[in-house]
């Protein structure tokens, strides 16, 4: 019966998983972030993830790419799978994982390098391009799809670092789709924006749907009902509640979940 009752609670709605977490557990040393998680990502639904500060959505996000490998204390129990591939296998390859689910940080992490080399430098190191034309191909395409390509057109080659906050956000994202990810991880990618430079991310966001499985760390709840169809509730590391994202905001099965959206602590 519990088994049923996790199963109904994690399962996305009708549609093909792109991604599935079981069991997942993190652990920083001997502290346990993560509990138990397990949890199915696909194309056609944005994906958000909530919850109280420190309650593991990070944890959990950056589990779905191999980037808690970086931290050296962190240590991942369970199974994630790509396709039905194992990204956990010793014969995967990270970088090439890195590739296939991008990732796109809090602060807008552009390189030191012009607009154009930010996109052109990822598809070089994957062989994705080889001769100067392919690349202008992939930097104007990927550009398009971030949404800003009309604003940057006439100086690529001006400093990533100098567009304003939401422009490197989006060439950040711009710099993830050049080389052809699958999955989009957004880790609270608006919180150092305004409404007007959040506004646009959440368009893109909207406009990059069905192309891409799509995950978003988000503490703004406005956000994830605005830009997401399926929502996650974490509280203290574990999955609470996970479903379409209407009925997580109006008839929570929960009542963790109800006292979250409700503003009783958070
Ligand atoms: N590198 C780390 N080393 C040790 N503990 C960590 C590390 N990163 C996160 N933690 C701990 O893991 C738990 C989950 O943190 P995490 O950042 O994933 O939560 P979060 O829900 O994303 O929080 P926030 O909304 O504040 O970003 C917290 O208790 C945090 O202190």
């Amino acid at each position: 019966m519990t088994a049923m009752i996790h199963e109904q609670q994690t399962r996305a709605p009708a549609a093909e998983p792109k991604m599935t977490a079981r069991d997942v557990r993190v652990f920083y040393g001997e502290k346990q972030a993560i509990k138990d998680v397990s949890i199915d990502v696909d194309m056609d639904n944005v994906t958000a993830f909530i919850g109280p500060s420190g309650c593991g959505k990070s944890t959990f996000l950056r589990t779905l790419n191999r980037m808690n490998d970086t931290v050296a204390s962190a240590r991942v129990e369970g199974a994630i799978t790509l396709d039905g591939e194992d990204i956990y296998a010793p014969s995967m390859d990270v970088v090439q994982l890195r590739a296939r689910v991008g990732m796109v940080f809090q602060k807008p992490n552009p390189f030191p390098k012009s607009i154009y080399e930010n996109i052109a430098y990822g598809p070089r190191i994957h062989g994705l391009a080889h001769a100067k034309a392919d690349l202008d191909v992939i930097v104007e395409k990927s550009l398009r799809r971030a949404g800003l390509w009309d604003e940057v057109k006439d100086r690529l080659h001006d400093s990533g670092t100098a567009l304003s906050g939401g422009q490197q956000q989006r060439l950040c994202i711009g710099r993830a789709i050049a080389v052809e990810p699958e999955v989009i991880l957004m880790d609270e990618p608006c919180s150092a924006l305004d409404p007007i430079a959040t506004a646009k991310i959440e368009e893109l966001i909207h406009e990059l749907r069905g192309r891409y499985a799509i995950v978003i760390v988000t503490h703004n709840m406005q956000q994830a009902a605005r830009v997401s169809q399926r929502t996650a509730f974490f509280h203290l590391g574990e999955l609470v509640e996970y479903g379409v994202t209407s009925d997580i905001f109006t008839n929570p099965k929960q009542e963790r979940t109800k006292d979250y959206i409700t503003g009783r602590y958070g």
